[in-house]
């Protein structure tokens, strides 16, 4: 088993006054989630990203691209927001870690290095473009819309940089779009101009697209084994296969947050891996987590966890005084990595001071362990819902695993607080406000709204 899920600090039984998550509870959930399961497992015509580990046609034009770019470039810019920029973040950080940018091209096996532009503040724009040779550089435009306001404001600059730098003709060679197989500006450019473009297909969500050629192409160009990635996603699949909540991972995960939320108050759900590879993935699931599940039902009720990111042993000295004393709102799940006990041998060195000594012939690995189980314990001791997600160890096959995990107790999670996990209404009427203050044609609607706002009131300001 690659993954495993300790949920003992979960329940009743390990928790002082058993005010935890009862057998009752959780026996009792299993008749929902058998229909969540049935639901979703349903639904693959619908939910693309079940069958993405398996989809290997997409596989195969995602490793041609890979290889048609092979020692052309010494970088890789990406531009995208949201769901196409945080999958392949949490990509790179787990098995790129900043060290490997600045080994030589030769270290890296040819392969280029990965850039993010995943905002708009023109300062970082600026820095990251006067540090490329974007005569070396490929620019990947992300888009599952394929007209996002940020993204579609980066591929303008980046464009224009990339005529100066190397020609009109030659710049169409340094770009590659990912986007919706029909509509969208970037799908339009990419007809009149012969742009390589790979698609994200239309019944994959973007949150839901790591393991399409949004999170695929990043990781095949910088060396990832994009084929390992799919495997682990794949393993996933398999076991959830059934609806038995002793053997489906993501299911007792989504259930458990969920009874952990709606039955006992603990709404805030904290993603904390101890190993620092594995930051960026918290950051990923918050999207996932948020977007999918905070909205309204259908009666109107708004419902919804809010994830919060954390990353062991750092947040030991910030977040957990408030986890561990704070209102009792929270679960902390933990991500731990095995086999790492021999890892970061602590030399013997002030053998006379007791704060010190103490330390002498034990490893980082065992110390960042020992303060996880330290944690967890003491969160349980104090009544705070934890549980622990161990895997093996940190590489592509764990990171598919763990991606399609929580893209799955996601979709388990929509059914049972009864909200459609695949929009995000939430986030229209801002974009349309920002729409209509840029003056986009259409918008005028959202302009007479605006304007109709209730404007500062100088009372009201310090
Ligand atoms: O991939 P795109 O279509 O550019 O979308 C990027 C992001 O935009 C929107 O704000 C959605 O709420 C996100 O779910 C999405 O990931």
């Amino acid at each position: 088993m690659s993954l495993s899920l300790d949920f003992t600090n979960m329940m009743g039984a390990a928790l002082p006054h058993g005010a935890g998550i009862t057998a009752a509870q959780l026996t009792d959930a299993s008749d929902a989630f058998a229909k969540a399961h049935a639901h979703v497992h349903a639904m693959q015509a619908e939910l693309g990203f079940l069958t993405l580990p398996v989809n290997e046609a997409l596989r195969d034009a995602t490793l041609a691209v890979a290889e048609q770019t092979r020692g052309r470039f010494d970088d890789v810019l990406l531009l995208g927001i949201g769901g196409s920029a945080l999958g392949p973040i949490a990509l790179r950080t787990a098995l790129r870690p900043p060290a490997w940018n600045t080994l030589s091209a030769d270290a890296r096996g040819g392969h280029p290095r990965l850039h993010v532009l995943d905002n708009v503040d023109p300062a970082t724009i600026a820095a990251t473009l006067a540090r490329l040779d974007l005569s070396r550089t490929l620019v990947l435009v992300i888009s599952k819309s394929g007209g996002t306001v940020e993204t579609m404001a980066q591929y303008l600059i980046v464009r224009e940089a990339l005529a100066r730098a190397v020609g009109e003709d030659a710049a169409r060679q340094h770009l590659v779009f990912i986007t919706d197989p029909e509509v969208g500006a970037l799908r339009k450019i990419a007809r009149a101009e012969g742009i390589t473009t790979l698609e994200v297909p239309p019944n994959v969500g973007g949150r839901f697209s790591v393991l399409s050629p949004v999170g695929m192409l990043p990781a095949a160009l910088i060396g990832i084994d994009v084929k390992a990635l799919l495997a682990g996603a794949a393993d996933v699949m398999t076991r959830a296969a059934s609806a038995d909540l002793a053997t489906n991972l993501p299911g007792t995960f989504a259930v458990l947050q969920h009874i952990a939320d709606t039955a006992h108050g603990r709404s805030v759900q904290v993603l904390m891996p101890y190993a620092d590879p594995l930051r960026d993935l918290a950051l990923w699931f918050v999207q996932l987590w948020a977007e999918s599940l905070g909205k309204l039902r259908s009666d109107g009720t708004p419902v919804g966890p809010t994830p919060l990111p954390a990353v062991g042993a750092t947040d030991q000295h910030s977040q957990v005084q408030l986890f561990m004393e704070g209102p009792l709102d929270k679960t902390v799940t933990f991500i731990t990595v095995k086999g790492r006990e021999r890892d970061g041998m602590i030399p013997t060195r002030h053998a006379d001071i007791p704060e010190l000594s103490y330390l002498a012939g034990h490893t980082l690995g065992e110390l960042i362990d020992i303060e996880q189980r330290a944690t967890a314990g003491a969160l349980a001791a104090r009544g705070r819902f934890n549980a622990t997600l161990a895997i093996d160890t940190v590489d592509a096959f764990h990171l598919g695993a763990l991606m399609q995990t929580f893209a799955l107790a996601t979709a388990y999670a929509g059914v049972l607080y009864e909200v459609n996990a695949f929009n995000q209404p939430g986030v229209e009427l801002g974009k349309n406000f920002a729409y209509a203050m840029l003056g986009r044609a259409g918008s005028e609607q959202a302009r007479a709204e605006w304007d109709a706002l209730p404007k500062p009131d100088p009372r009201y300001r310090v």
